[in-house]
C-alpha cells in the first residue's frame, strides 16, 4: 500500500533527535510511555488534508527503537493532529505492538460501532478532543458530547488538549463528560505565572472537585520558558515547568500520567534528548513510590486492566 502523494515539512519543522542518551534514571519496571505519536510514513499513511502541519514521518519502527533504547515496557500511542480522523498509522503500530501499546483515536461523530469495535480490538482506549486552536479546527460541543457518548459504553475515556487560558470557558464541558478524562501537558500552564496562583489554582480544583480528571504531567518542553532544555548533558533541565508537574504529582499520585510525546510535533526551538527528558522525571515524581505511580501503576490501570 503506496500512496502517490509526497509530502513537503512545514518551513522550519525540527526533526526528532535520532541519537538520545541512555537516561540514567532507570525506569522501573513495566513502565509506560504514555503520550506519544507516529506519524505517517507519509507514502504508505497519508497526511490528512485538513492538517495544521506537515510533519517529518515517524514511523512506528522508531518508536518502538526508542521505547526499547530509554528502558519503557510500553507505549499509549496518541492520534496526531495532522492524521485528522483517520486512524490507520496510530491502528497499525497498535497491531504491530504485540499488545505492547496501547491507543487514543480521534473519531468523527459518524464513526460506525463497527469501526470503533475494530479499533478497540487494536488496543484502542480513548479518543482525543483537541481545543488548541492553531491545531485543529472548531467543533461544536453537541458533537463532541455525541462522540462522548457513543464511545463510554466501550470504556474508553475521553483525552482533551487545550491551553490554560481556555480553560475558564471549557470548565463546564470538561467537568460533565460522562467518561474519565486525561488532560494533555497539564493544560498548558504559562509558567511564568506562580504555581499556587489562580490559573494553575483553577487546573488544581477541576482535578480535586472531579476524581475522574487525570492529568499528564509531560512536556516541561513546551513549556518552559526559560529553564535549561535537555540537551547537552543537563540533569536539572525545565526547572521552571517542574513545580507545577510536582504539584499535580504529589496531590493526586493516582491521577497522573507521564509521556515523552516524541516525536515532539512544532517544537520551535530546540529538540530535546529523550534520554535527558526521562531524567527530569525525578524532579517531578521525587519518590520510588511516585515513580511507580506514576510510570508503572497508573498507566496500566487505565489502559491495560
Ligand atoms: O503542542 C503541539 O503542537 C502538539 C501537537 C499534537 C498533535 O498534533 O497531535 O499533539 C501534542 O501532544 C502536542
Amino acid at each position: 500500500m503506496t500512496s502517490t502523494e509526497t509530502f513537503t515539512k512545514t518551513p522550519g519543522w525540527l526533526d526528532f533527535y535520532d541519537g538520545p542518551s541512555r537516561p540514567r534514571f532507570r525506569l522501573p519496571a513495566g513502565a509506560v510511555d504514555a503520550h506519544c505519536h507516529v506519524f505517517g510514513p507519509g507514502a504508505v499513511f497519508p497526511y490528512a488534508p485538513e492538517r495544521k502541519y506537515t510533519p517529518c514521518d515517524a514511523p512506528k519502527e522508531a518508536l518502538f527503537a526508542l521505547r526499547d533504547h530509554l528502558g519503557f515496557d510500553k507505549n499509549v500511542i496518541v492520534q496526531a493532529t495532522c492524521h485528522g480522523t483517520d486512524n490507520r498509522a496510530l491502528v497499525d503500530a497498535l497491531r504491530a505492538s504485540g499488545g505492547r501499546a496501547r491507543g487514543v483515536a480521534t473519531v468523527s461523530r459518524d464513526v460506525t460501532d463497527a469501526e470503533l469495535q475494530a479499533m478497540h480490538e487494536a488496543g484502542v482506549r480513548g479518543t482525543r478532543f483537541n481545543f488548541v486552536k492553531r491545531l485543529a479546527d472548531f467543533t461544536p460541543r453537541e458533537v463532541l458530547s455525541d462522540i462522548a457518548a457513543r464511545i463510554a459504553p466501550l470504556g474508553w475515556h475521553v483525552v482533551i488538549y487545550f491551553e490554560a487560558q481556555d480553560l475558564p470557558e471549557l470548565y463546564d464541558f470538561f467537568t460533565t463528560l460522562p467518561t474519565t478524562v486525561v488532560v494533555d501537558h497539564m493544560g498548558r500552564p504559562d509558567v511564568t505565572q506562580p504555581v499556587d496562583g489562580p490559573e494553575f489554582g483553577l487546573f488544581v480544583k477541576m482535578m480535586q472537585d472531579h476524581p475522574n480528571i487525570w492529568s499528564k504531567v509531560s512536556c516541561p518542553e513546551r513549556l518552559s520558558q526559560s529553564g535549561p532544555p535537555a540537551l547537552n548533558g543537563e540533569q536539572h533541565a525545565y526547572r521552571d515547568v517542574a513545580p507545577f508537574a510536582r504539584r499535580l504529582v504529589e496531590t493526586f499520585p493516582d491521577r497522573v500520567l507521564w509521556g515523552t510525546d516524541w516525536p515532539h510535533p512544532n517544537l520551535k526551538n530546540h529538540m530535546p534528548d529523550d534520554g535527558l527528558l526521562v531524567d527530569y522525571i525525578p524532579q517531578i515524581a521525587p519518590t520510588a513510590e511516585l515513580q511507580r505511580k506514576l510510570l508503572v501503576d497508573n498507566p496500566n490501570r487505565l489502559y491495560w486492566s
